[in-house]
Order: C-alpha cells, then sequence, then structure tokens
C-alpha cells in the first residue's frame, strides 16, 4: 500500500491540478487511457481540427451564390488525419513525459482503477494506493447500443472514427446530438455521402426549439437524414462494407456503407470506478453527486478531501465546465478554510456544425415556465443575418440570433444564435449575462463595430420589447 497526499484519477482536465504548489508534497496521477483525455486526444481538439478544414471543402458549395465559382480538386483525407494527430499526439506524450518524469514528487499510473474505499483505490495489478485527498476525473465514454453487429470493426466511436485509414464513401451516423452533427459537417465537406439515423424528430433537440428545427431543416438539405428512424442491427458484407437496418417511419430499409460512427451520448465513468460500490452517491445517469465545492456526497453528505470534476460528475459534458471546475477543486485543495463554489449559471455551448449553433441560458420553453412560475413576463427577438449588412455581404438566409430577456428588468435570460461564427459572436451575450449587464444598456452602452457580423446580436437586442 502506497500513501499519497494527493491522488488524481483522470488525466484530462485533473492533470491541470498539479501546480507547483504540490512540489513538496506527493503526488499521484492515474491514468488507463491516453495521457491528456478526451478533450486533447480524441475530442474538441482533433474534431475542431478536422472542422476547419471542411469549411474550406465547403466553400465551392457556398461561394458559387456570391458569383466566385471554385472547385474542390480533392481532400487528402490521410494527410488532414497525419497533420492532426502528429500534433495532439506529441502533445499528449510531452504532457505524459512531464509528468512521468520530471516531477520528482509526481508518480504517473497508468493503469485502469478501481476504488476500494473513500480515498483508497487499487491498481489492476493488486497495487492498493491511499490519499489524503483524492480527486475523481474519470470523465465518460461512448455509449453503444445492444444490438447485433455493434463489435464489427466498421462500427466506431468518435475515439476511432477520426483514425481512419481511408476516408468512408459512406457513412452512417446513428444520432443526432452534437458529435451527430459535427462529423456529418466534417465527412459530408470532405465528399462522403452521409446518412443520419436519429430517433427523434429532429437534431440538436437539445437546444431552443426554433434553433433546433432550423438546424433540422439544413441538415435535411445537406445530408440524407432520416428522422425517427432506428438502427436495429449491422452486418458485413464480403466487399467490406455493412449493411444497416434501419427502422423509420416508411417501415424497415437496409442501408449499405464503409462505416459506421455511433454518437447516442456519453456515460460517465463511475461504473468503471466502482463508485456505487464504494458508497457514493449517484445521479439516476450515472453521475457523481458533488456539492457546490465539487465535494463529493456519501448519503447526502460531503465525504472530505474526495473532490470531483469534468464529466464523471457535470450534466454538462464541456470542457470549458471541466476545467473551470477544475480551477475550483486545485482552490479547494490547498484551502479547506475558505472553499469557493463552481459557477454553472450561464454555461454557454457550440455545436461546430454547419451551421454552427451556440446558446447560453434559457431557452425559450424554459424562459416561458420561468416566468410563469415567477410571475414575470418575458420577451423574445429574432435577428436575421440576413437583415444585417454583413448578412448582405454573405447573401445569408438562414442565420439568426435568438434573444429572450425579463421585460420590466431586461435581463437577458437566453441566447441562442444559428448561423456562420456562432460560437464567436455569442460570446458578448455570454460576459452580459456573467457580469449582470441588461439587454437595454448592453444595446445602447457601448459602439457595435459597423457593419461587423455581431450588428446581429445589437440589432436583436434593440428589438426586445422591455419596458
Ligand atoms: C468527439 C468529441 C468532441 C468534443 N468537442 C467538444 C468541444 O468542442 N467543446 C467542449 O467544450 N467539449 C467538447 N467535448 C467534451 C469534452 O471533451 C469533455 O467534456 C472533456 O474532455 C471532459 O474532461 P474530463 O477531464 O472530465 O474527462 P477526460 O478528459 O475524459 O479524462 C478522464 C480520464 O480518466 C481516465 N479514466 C477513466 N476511468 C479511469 C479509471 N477507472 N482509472 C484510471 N483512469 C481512468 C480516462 O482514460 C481519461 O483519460 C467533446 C467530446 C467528444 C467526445
Ligand atoms: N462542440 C461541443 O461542445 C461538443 C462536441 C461533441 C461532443 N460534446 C459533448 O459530448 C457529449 C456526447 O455527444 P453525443 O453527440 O454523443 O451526445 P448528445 O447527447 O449530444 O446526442 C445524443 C443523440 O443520440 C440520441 N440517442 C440517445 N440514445 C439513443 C439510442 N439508443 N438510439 C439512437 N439514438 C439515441 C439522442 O436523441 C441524441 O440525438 C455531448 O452531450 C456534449 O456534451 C460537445
Amino acid at each position: 500500500m502506497t500513501h499519497y497526499d494527493l491522488a488524481i484519477i483522470g488525466s484530462g482536465s485533473g492533470n491541470t491540478l498539479i501546480s507547483p504548489d504540490w512540489d513538496d508534497r506527493k503526488v499521484v496521477l492515474v491514468d488507463g487511457g491516453t495521457f491528456g483525455g478526451t478533450c486533447l486526444n480524441v475530442g474538441c481538439i482533433p474534431t475542431k481540427m478536422f472542422v476547419y478544414p471542411a469549411g474550406l471543402a465547403a466553400a465551392p458549395t457556398e461561394s458559387s451564390r456570391l458569383g466566385v465559382d471554385l472547385s474542390l480538386d480533392r481532400v487528402r483525407w490521410a494527410d488532414i488525419r497525419e497533420r492532426i494527430f502528429t500534433r495532439v499526439d506529441a502533445i499528449s506524450r510531452g504532457g505524459r513525459a512531464y509528468r512521468a518524469e520530471e516531477l520528482p514528487n509526481v508518480t504517473l499510473i497508468e493503469e485502469y482503477v478501481r476504488l476500494t474505499g473513500e480515498k483508497s483505490f487499487e491498481t489492476a495489478a493488486g497495487d492498493v494506493i491511499t490519499a489524503d485527498q483524492l480527486v475523481l476525473a474519470a470523465g465518460s465514454r461512448a455509449v453503444l447500443p445492444d444490438i447485433p453487429g455493434i463489435s464489427l470493426p466498421q462500427v466506431h466511436t468518435s475515439d476511432t472514427v477520426m483514425r481512419l485509414d481511408e476516408q468512408p464513401r459512406r457513412l452512417l451516423i446513428i444520432g443526432g446530438g452534437y458529435i451527430a452533427a459535427e462529423f456529418a459537417h466534417v465527412f459530408g465537406a470532405f465528399g462522403t455521402r452521409v446518412t443520419l439515423a436519429v430517433r427523434s424528430a429532429g437534431m440538436l433537440r437539445h437546444l431552443d426549439g426554433t434553433v433546433a428545427d432550423a438546424f433540422t431543416e439544413q441538415a435535411a438539405h445537406q445530408w440524407d437524414l432520416r428522422l425517427g428512424t432506428d438502427v436495429t442491427g449491422i452486418s458485413a458484407n464480403d466487399d467490406g462494407s455493412v449493411t444497416a437496418r434501419l427502422s423509420g417511419p416508411a417501415g424497415a430499409a437496409d442501408l449499405e456503407v464503409d462505416a459506421v460512427l455511433v454518437a447516442i451520448g456519453r456515460t460517465p465513468n463511475t461504473d468503471r470506478l466502482g463508485a456505487a460500490e464504494a458508497g457514493l452517491d449517484t445521479h439516476d445517469d450515472g453521475r457523481l453527486a458533488v456539492d457546490g465545492f465539487q465535494r463529493v456526497l456519501r448519503n447526502g453528505t460531503p465525504v472530505e478531501g474526495l473532490w470531483s470534476l469534468g464529466d464523471v460528475s457535470s450534466p454538462y459534458q464541456l470542457k470549458h465546465v471541466a476545467n473551470h471546475e477544475a480551477k475550483i477543486v486545485a482552490h479547494n485543495l490547498l484551502h479547506p478554510e475558505a472553499l469557493r463554489a463552481s459557477d454553472h449559471r450561464f454555461v454557454p455551448a457550440a455545436v461546430f456544425s454547419h451551421p454552427q449553433a451556440a446558446s447560453v441560458g434559457m431557452t425559450e420553453d424554459q424562459a416561458l415556465a420561468y416566468a410563469e412560475a415567477e410571475g414575470t413576463a418575458v420577451v423574445t427577438a429574432v435577428q436575421h443575418y440576413g437583415s444585417t449588412a454583413y448578412g448582405w455581404a454573405m447573401e445569408d438566409s438562414h442565420g439568426f440570433a435568438k434573444i429572450i430577456a425579463e421585460r420590466h428588468t431586461g435581463r437577458i435570460l437566453g441566447a441562442h444564435i444559428l448561423g456562420h461564427e456562432a460560437s464567436m459572436i455569442i460570446q458578448p451575450l455570454v460576459q452580459a449575462m456573467s457580469f449582470g449587464l441588461d439587454a437595454h444598456t448592453m444595446a445602447r452602452g457601448q459602439y457595435w463595430i459597423h457593419p461587423a457580423l455581431t450588428e446581429v446580436v445589437e440589432n436583436a437586442l434593440l428589438h426586445l420589447a422591455i419596458d
């Protein structure tokens, strides 16, 4: 048995906890997977490194209506893949080497571990580790449906689809959320024939209804979108392709593709940690239960010295949330007498698809329910890109920003943008909400650069019928 001052399970955002403050104390970092976790190796970073060239590949489709005739000669999948993973793998290797070799007080254990108690765990090799403080930052993993053929080598998750040897000619994506939307864009723009099997009535159903409906409509123009459709089985063909059996509104149908991407959500790694057996509280979706200070709960009470952050305990499954929670835990580990709470009031998110979607705060439905519950009133304004100068320049006919505010105070309750660079132009709204700037002051109390795309936000704010 080896004892440490601090033990961390998970080298994603968990890795950021090891600051110089720990230089004179014994720390162990444990990760059974690739060093650096999901975002770096198989998540945000490589996906967005694919999304950017996908935007370039889509340019000819966009540009011709502006009078610029471009053509796409070729997408060099293998070159793109090598460029991305040469960079990503080097960062992972470098981070690993730093932790494994360069810090005398830090031990790196590269094994999956299971909890044996509140602040103890066991490696696969049988070593038991105990710690004064333990941080559970074990992330989440892709969910696989229980259907025949799911283990075929042609069936991928986001963990493997970016490393395919060859770009598939035909790809079936199961799911209609973030990952489905982003990879449909990447592969579709690169020239793959993309079919989406979406169980529900539309894509991105977690977003505001107007945004989800508009995205779904545009998705149907770009990809073979099968709504209300389940995949009931997959079988291998002699030529290396697979046939998926779809069950949709028109009945059953077979679809032959070269690869399948499963994107039906991610589940927290609490089961693999043995969190329930260790007596820790979990939510219905498997997430660890934590209090506002990121302390793990047992029978509803925080366990002293046991912390969690990121996907294993967060309802958000977003890197900026995992990083925020890591900063909170980093502080709290060192200052038990002055704990800080994490701030989840205004968590923004963006889907880097085509078009982009970005959101923060309440959807319109949530705002209406809030208004009813609180006896207040809300107002909504929608500003189309196409009614601003930059939108004219783009000849944009789809993009819009929707802002929802409380009528009598002008407090911004939610913002939802669909269109070019939505992930960037939403940021001033995140800032306003975070710092309590009302819609009227935000719109009129500053210059807005003319004719930048941010005028979409300015005009939406000006159109809000606040008192
Ligand atoms: C394809 C994809 C794209 C994404 N894009 C974005 C994006 O654009 N923006 C965004 O904000 N978020 C994005 N996300 C989400 C983001 O990647 C995650 O929210 C974030 O990485 C979670 O960080 P974490 O530190 O909680 O977990 P992770 O980074 O997953 O780290 C957990 C680590 O724990 C290890 N581990 C698990 N169990 C054990 C165990 N029992 N013993 C030892 N080690 C263990 C794992 O090997 C892993 O390395 C994306 C996710 C995916 C899958
Ligand atoms: N840009 C980003 O920030 C980004 C990008 C990718 C992933 N992520 C994170 O990763 C998480 C996982 O992404 P995801 O796209 O896998 O999940 P998701 O929750 O976004 O979408 C899952 C989709 O699968 C469908 N679904 C669920 N169970 C199903 C089943 N059994 N059969 C068929 N369809 C089913 C859902 O209706 C939904 O459309 C996201 O929730 C997000 O937090 C973020």
